[in-house]
């Protein structure tokens, strides 16, 4: 009889991932397209020590009595009910640092995407709306370069973000997190702000915190009111970061001057979203983490965290249930 610790992989893994995986543990892949469907989830679940991929919650736990750490290869982990997880004792791991990069990378996409209006105006060259003959004044966008950015959540992701505009675009940087940080300060030439100021001093404002109950609809209507008329509000952390109905309101109004979004309220958006008709507001489908090489990482990281926290080994655990990590 095997001695390996057994798991459960939700989601398609790498061929390398999976046999990593066959080394150190007793595995049942999904090798299908898409996610394991929930009810073979709680099927399944019910002797392994691990699990990797997926929402955990108390229903999930409760038919997991085995169940000792919870891998997700995500950095953010608004899908983990910590407290749920605490109350079994299981322990969650994520994968930070290794997309900061890649989703700052298309942070910057956004940004110059709706400041320039690229999307909007490859649209127009494509519809023969060149042709028809313009001022010029109307395809008029908002320069990236020496203008102010706030960004909002100086962490990792934040930095790499703030690294690209002040030394790659020369914009003055705001920011606002849960508290000032001084090499920030000194490395971008940067200032610390409350929310109020930042809103009302920023020409391109980036939402970039995590999910948490703080945080959710930390950006709603009074918070669009203070923007300037001709700011650009990119998120790409998690839609519910920001109340949509609010943003909706704030873009029909002409109180900001366009968007760009990675994330929303609902995932897949509804097409009919008025967000997805504006023509000043740029979408994407979550894809800030998706390029093969920066989700192969995550997926090798997800994995090794897995089987580092099932051996008492060094993982990625997350901030809140660090205390469940034995000495
Ligand atoms: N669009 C995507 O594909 C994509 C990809 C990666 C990460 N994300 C999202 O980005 C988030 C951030 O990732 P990270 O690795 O930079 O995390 P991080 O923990 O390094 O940084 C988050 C920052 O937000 C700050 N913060 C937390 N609560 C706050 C609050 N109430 N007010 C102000 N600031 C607050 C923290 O102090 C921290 O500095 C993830 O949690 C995830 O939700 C999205
Ligand atoms: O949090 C993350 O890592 C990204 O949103 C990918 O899901």
């Amino acid at each position: 009889m095997s001695t390996k610790p057994k798991i459960l992989v939700t989601h398609k893994l790498p061929e390398t991932v999976q046999d990593y995986l066959n080394l150190h543990a007793d595995c049942t892949f999904w090798n299908e397209e898409g996610s394991m469907p929930r009810s073979v989830i709680l099927e399944k679940v019910s002797d392994a020590e691990g699990i990797l991929g997926g929402t955990i919650d108390e229903e999930l736990l409760s038919f997991a009595p085995r169940l000792r750490v919870a891998s997700t290869s995500s950095v953010g982990y608004n899908h983990f009910d910590l407290d749920a997880m605490r109350a079994h004792g299981v322990i969650g791991t994520h994968t930070p640092y290794v997309l900061d990069s890649t989703v700052a990378d298309l942070v910057l996409a956004l940004m110059l995407s709706a400041g320039r209006r690229i999307a909007e105006l490859d649209a127009y060259v494509k519809q023969g709306k060149w042709q028809k003959g313009t001022s010029g004044t109307e395809l008029f966008g908002v320069d990236v370069h020496h203008s102010t950015l706030g960004i909002i959540g100086m962490g990792r992701i934040g930095e790499a973000i703030a690294q690209r505009a002040v030394f790659g675009f020369d914009m003055n940087l705001l920011y606002h997190s849960r508290s000032p940080k001084k090499e920030i300060d000194e490395r971008f030439n940067a200032r610390f702000c409350e929310l109020d100021e930042l809103l009302r001093e920023s020409d391109y404002i980036v939402v970039m915190t995590p999910l948490t109950p703080e945080t959710k609809h930390l950006i709603g209507e009074e918070q669009f009111n203070l923007m300037k008329s001709s700011a650009i509000f990119i998120n790409a952390s998690r839609g519910a970061t920001v109340d949509e109905q609010a943003l909706i309101k704030a873009l029909q109004q002409g109180k900001i001057r366009g968007a760009g979004l990675d994330v929303f309220d609902i995932e897949p958006t509804p097409v009919d979203n008025p967000l997805l008709h504006m023509p000043n507001v740029v979408t994407l489908p979550h894809i800030g983490s998706a390029t093969a090489r920066t989700r192969n990482d995550m997926a090798e990281l997800a994995a090794k965290n897995l089987v580092e926290a099932l051996n008492g080994g060094r993982a990625y655990v997350v901030q809140e249930l660090k205390d469940l990590v034995p000495n």
